[in-house]
This record gives structure tokens, sequence and C-alpha cells, in this order.
């Protein structure tokens, strides 16, 4: 039998500070018929309250280093502030979301990432099998729709902050298992773009040959790299199809004009 078709769809931090944005992102979201789940950052807002509070921040390969005083003010922001207004919009727009971090029923552990050079203090890393694939699959089965954000738990009592790219990566790794998985990172460019400082530059298509020529080229920055990262990954890893898309052509995109960037391995 034929897998049903399942989206996962993450957006980040520009579209989250934009209340009208993200309100016709949500409308569109709300309209796909199939099964979807919802990934959130919102490291934007996070940075801005940190700056409010005089609590210096340090990104590292696209990864907030993360001390105690951190932890508290992106646990309140991504798993407060942002994920249960997502959730209320989601609601008002007649989608029945329910909100999540990883720790809500064991949905997402983790494991504290460790690089040799670094300590990023409470930030996780996270692979497909750390997902609780049979319980988010009940409730799919509810007809609930999952809003994650990027907080994952270490099943040891710890918040572990996690790269929200990573976390729509592994989950739609995971439910590849038992769904026809489509992948889409929803930002603020058209796509993997040659130059970043012009829309015209699209890549269509990215295969791991084209990504490393544009690396060495020193043309991949800033958040696109663990975000390639992790569409990567996720292809390698049976999910059907991976897109990075700009966040306002979602609709072109579930209308199947090929919009974006999809990433080919
Ligand atoms: N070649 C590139 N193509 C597209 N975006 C790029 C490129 N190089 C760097 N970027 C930057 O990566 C950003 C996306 O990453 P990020 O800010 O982390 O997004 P999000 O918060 O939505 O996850 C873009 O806004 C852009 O500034
Ligand atoms: C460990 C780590 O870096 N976590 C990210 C989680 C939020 C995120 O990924 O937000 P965007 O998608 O808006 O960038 C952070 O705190 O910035």
């Amino acid at each position: 039998m034929d897998k049903q078709k399942l989206y996962v769809i993450k957006i980040g931090g520009s579209l989250i500070d934009n209340e009208k944005d993200l309100m016709n992102f949500l409308e569109e979201f709300a309209s796909i018929k199939a099964l979807k789940i919802l990934v959130h950052g919102g490291g934007k807002l996070a940075s801005d309250l940190a700056e409010k509070l005089n609590i210096p921040q340090q990104m590292t390969d696209g990864r907030r280093v993360t001390d105690q005083k951190t932890l508290d003010v992106v646990t309140m922001v991504y798993a407060g502030k942002v994920n249960k207004n997502i959730v209320a919009k989601l609601q008002n727009l007649n989608c029945n979301a329910i909100g999540f971090s990883g720790a809500d029923g064991n949905l997402i552990k983790a494991e504290k990432r460790v690089v040799s050079n670094i300590d990023y203090g409470f930030v996780g890393d996270v692979v497909s099998k750390s997902v609780n694939v049979d319980l988010l699959q009940k409730f799919l089965e509810l007809q609930l729709v999952p809003v994650f954000s990027a907080i994952t738990h270490n099943k040891k009592g710890n918040l572990l902050n996690t790269n929200a790219d990573s976390v729509a990566s592994v989950l739609a790794q995971a439910l590849s298992q038992n769904y026809d998985v489509e992948l889409l990172y929803c930002f603020d460019k058209d796509g993997v773009l040659e130059n970043v400082e012009n829309p015209d530059s699209l890549v269509k298509n990215l295969n791991s040959k084209k990504y490393e020529q544009l690396r060495s080229e020193n043309k991949l920055n800033e958040g696109i790299l663990p975000k390639l990262k992790n569409a990567f990954t996720a292809k390698e890893n049976n999910v059907n199809k991976v897109v990075l898309l700009n966040e306002t052509k979602l609709q072109n995109q579930l209308n199947h004009q090929n919009e974006g960037t999809e990433i080919d391995i």
C-alpha cells in the first residue's frame, strides 16, 4: 500500500518576527489537506530578549552557545511565547494544533552536543532514533497537528536547546519509515542562491557536488550551512523530497510549482 503523504515544514526567526507574514504563512499551512507537522525556530526573538536582559550571546557554526541563563531565555521564547502563539493562531484558523517540546511525551530525546574545541553548554544533538514515532503517529491519527519548538530534553531532567533545522530533519527522517515525507525548509530567500545578494541566482537542484563547489567558493554562509547539512542528511535517510524555499511561496509548492531549491543526492 502507498504510504500516506506527510509534510514536515520548518519556519525560522525572520518569519516569526513579522506578525503579518506569519499570519499569511499560517493560513496557507492550515489549508494543507495532507498530514502535516510544523517546526519553528525563533532565534531572532531569543537574541533580542537576551540583549534586553544583558545576556551576551555567541553563535558558533550556526548554533547558539547556551549557558543556564540563555537556556532560560530560549525555553521561555521557543517553548513558551512562540510555540503557544503559533498554536493559538492555528486554532483560530480551525487547524487543531498541539504544541510540543521534545520533553513532552518524550517525543524527542537529545544528547548534549560534544565537539572537541568548544563547550556549547545546554545544546542538544538529535538523530532519527531520538524520535518517539509511535506516540507522534497516534497524534497524527487523531488529526492533531503537532507544532514543535526547538527545545528537546536529555531524559535526565535537563532541557536542551537544539537547532530547529535539525529537529525538522530528524522528525522527517524518523517518520519516513511510515509516511511519504516532504520536508520543506521555509525561509527568507527563494532557496540556495549562487550569490546571496542576487535573488535571480537561484540554484534549482543542489547535489553534493554542487554543494561542495559553492562551499569551496565561500558562497554559503551563516544559517544556510546547518540548514543544508540537515537537508542532505534527511535526503540521504529516505526522506522522499527535501526543498528549501521562500516562506511566501508555500502555496505554489503545494500546487506542485517546484519552488526553491530541491536537494538531490
Ligand atoms: N548562498 C546562500 N543562499 C541563500 N541564503 C544564504 C546563502 N548564504 C548565506 N545565506 C543566509 O542564510 C540565511 C538563512 O539561514 P537562517 O538565517 O538560519 O534562517 P532561518 O532562521 O530561517 O533558519 C539567509 O537569510 C541568508 O542570509
Ligand atoms: C542550538 C541552537 O542554535 N538552537 C537555535 C534554536 C532556534 C533556531 O534554530 O531558530 P531559527 O530557525 O530561527 O534560526 C537557537 O537558539 O538559535
